[in-house]
């Protein structure tokens, strides 16, 4: 039996409200350009502080690269040009001005496979704060601890913190690369499929770190999986061929989408 994105939704509770919320991310009419190729066509969006926002779609709708457009990953792409605004906190990160590798610190990324160090366990957690010149092992082996204990990870790890991290499973080291991201404390984590190469149960762990998460940073997930957008998100964004089509509350936008397009998608006649 399949369950639909609907049936996963948490209880309903009240309607979350844009309203109410503040301001993290904003989107002014960014158009985006592989080339000849217009993969982004004027995104207008806000995202909100301390939540959770899905972005769901088929593929090549420009999930990912309008993720990857919030810490300027998609400058490493030559044929690729932007137009528009991307307001972090109220700055255009796409401003001359902005120093790219702050807000690289900023604005973590973890992607679908994990990308663990050749290193240890500890090492690649402290890695982010040894390149800031953080030298006092007291400092360090605290932020470890703590960045592995939010990472849900430091009673699995914490008796072999320098083992090589490539011993450890898929869905730790996924967790380990979460661990690496808030080791340095940044004000958005981007997730880009963070579960989509993982089995059931460490899917599962990953979902319930980033309902935890989600009280301190503010998290923008990119998703194949419905039923993993309607369980872990506040906030659904669905896109079709590199336009924001729907963006809601996400019990909204699952039970009662307002465009057809949304509908047909979430209910399974096309994607
Ligand atoms: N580096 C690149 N160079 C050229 N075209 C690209 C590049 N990255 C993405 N594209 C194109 O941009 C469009 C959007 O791709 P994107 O990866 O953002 O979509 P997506 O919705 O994340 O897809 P998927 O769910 O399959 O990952 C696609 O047509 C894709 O082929």
């Amino acid at each position: 039996m399949t369950i639909s994105a609907a049936q996963a939704l948490p209880e309903m509770g009240d309607r979350l409200s844009m309203e109410n919320e503040t301001t993290k991310i904003q989107v002014n009419d960014l158009k985006l350009y592989y080339g000849e190729d217009q993969a982004l066509k004027g995104i207008n969006m806000v995202i909100p502080e301390r939540k959770v926002t899905a972005f769901i779609g088929p593929s090549g709708c420009g999930k990912s690269t309008l993720l990857r457009c919030f810490n300027r990953m998609n400058d490493l792409v030559d044929i690729c040009r932007i137009t528009g605004e991307v307001l972090i906190g109220g700055k255009n990160i796409y401003d001359r001005d902005v120093d790219v590798a702050e807000l690289r610190r900023n604005v973590g990324m973890v992607f679908q496979k994990p990308n663990p160090f050749p290193k240890t366990i500890y090492e690649n957690v402290a890695y982010g704060l040894r390149l800031q010149g953080v030298r006092s092992k007291r400092t360090l082996d605290e932020v470890v601890e703590q960045s592995l204990r939010s990472a849900a990870l430091w009673d699995e790890v914490k008796d072999r913190l320098h083992d090589n991290a490539f011993g450890m499973s898929g869905g730790q080291q996924q967790r380990l690369v979460i661990a690496r991201a808030i080791a340095i404390q940044p004000q958005v984590l981007l997730l880009d499929e963070p579960a989509s190469a993982l089995d059931p149960i460490s899917t599962l762990k990953i979902e319930e770190l980033i309902n935890e998460l989600k009280n301190e940073y503010t998290i923008v997930i990119v998703t194949h999986n419905m039923q993993q957008a309607a369980r872990v998100s506040d906030y659904t964004a669905f896109m079709y061929m590199g336009e924001l089509v729907e963006f809601g509350d996400t019990n909204t936008l699952f039970t009662n989408p307002s465009r057809k397009q949304t509908e047909d998608y979430i209910t399974g006649r096309y994607g």
